[in-house]
């Protein structure tokens, strides 16, 4: 793992912005893998500010809460469009129907865009107990797209995002950590002190089930964007 440390969100984002544009350049960004919550945003502020061209790049999300439509305003579909898609166009972008009536349909069809998509980049940013994508504690690394039933923690820590804890979706659709560790390369981003612990396991802990980002420990290419808070307890 290579780790940049960064001064703040703003820096991080800048940061993986020249990533994401290196090899864009270089014509090997064919599928770029996204991820929502709040970390990422600096880096699509970077890329909605740039002129870069996505118009030849298909992307592929990593998941989406169970019952939301992607135009109820909570759905990571909407995140999506609102952040980036809306205004920058990809050739194609790739997310799980939230609303589709046979889920284990939804997970194969998932899987299959994923075969058909190898992703160059994926992005990730990290939850407090160290989930990535829904990989939630105690997932499979050998997973692929599943249904997930969030946790407790899970619920608590994006019921901020909601107007109350009851509205926070219990269940999600995620792509699996076996699909999330093919990617050619990964980006991890993770601010500010609530990440530190789970900044500390993923790296300096055994790599362990329990811990699902410590799984990157085993990637060839993998990349940890973070800032001085998120670092506190590596150094
Ligand atoms: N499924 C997403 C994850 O992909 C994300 O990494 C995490 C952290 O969110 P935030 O970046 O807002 O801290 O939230 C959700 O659980």
């Amino acid at each position: 793992m290579k780790i940049i440390i960064v001064k703040d969100q703003v820096e991080g984002g800048k940061e993986a912005f020249k990533l994401v544009k290196e090899t864009l350049d270089s014509g090997n960004l064919k599928t770029f893998g996204l991820a929502t919550g709040s970390t990422p945003i600096s880096l699509y502020e970077e890329l909605v500010a740039s002129d870069l061209d996505f118009t030849s790049v298909n992307s592929v999300n990593l998941d989406e809460y169970i019952g939301l439509s992607a135009d109820n305003d909570q759905s990571y579909h909407y995140f999506m469009k609102e952040h980036l898609f809306d205004q920058k166009p990809f050739k194609h972008n790739n997310l799980p129907n939230g609303l589709a009536q046979n889920l284990a349909e939804e997970c194969a069809r998932y899987d299959e865009v994923i075969a058909n998509n190898p992703i160059d980049i994926q992005i990730l940013g990290i939850g407090e107990n160290a989930h990535i994508g829904f990989n939630e504690p105690g997932a499979s690394f050998e997973g692929t797209t599943g249904i997930v039933d969030l946790t407790e923690s899970t619920i608590k820590a994006n019921s901020r995002n909601f107007e109350k804890i009851e509205d926070v979706p219990t269940r999600a659709i995620s792509m699996g950590i076996k699909s999330i560790m093919s990617s050619r390369q990964i980006i991890l981003l993770a601010y500010g002190e609530k990440k530190a612990q789970a900044i500390y396991n993923t790296v300096k802990g055994p790599i362990s089930e329990e811990v699902p980002a410590s799984i990157l420990q085993n990637h060839e290419d993998a990349i940890l964007i973070i800032d001085e808070a998120a670092a506190s307890l590596i150094k």
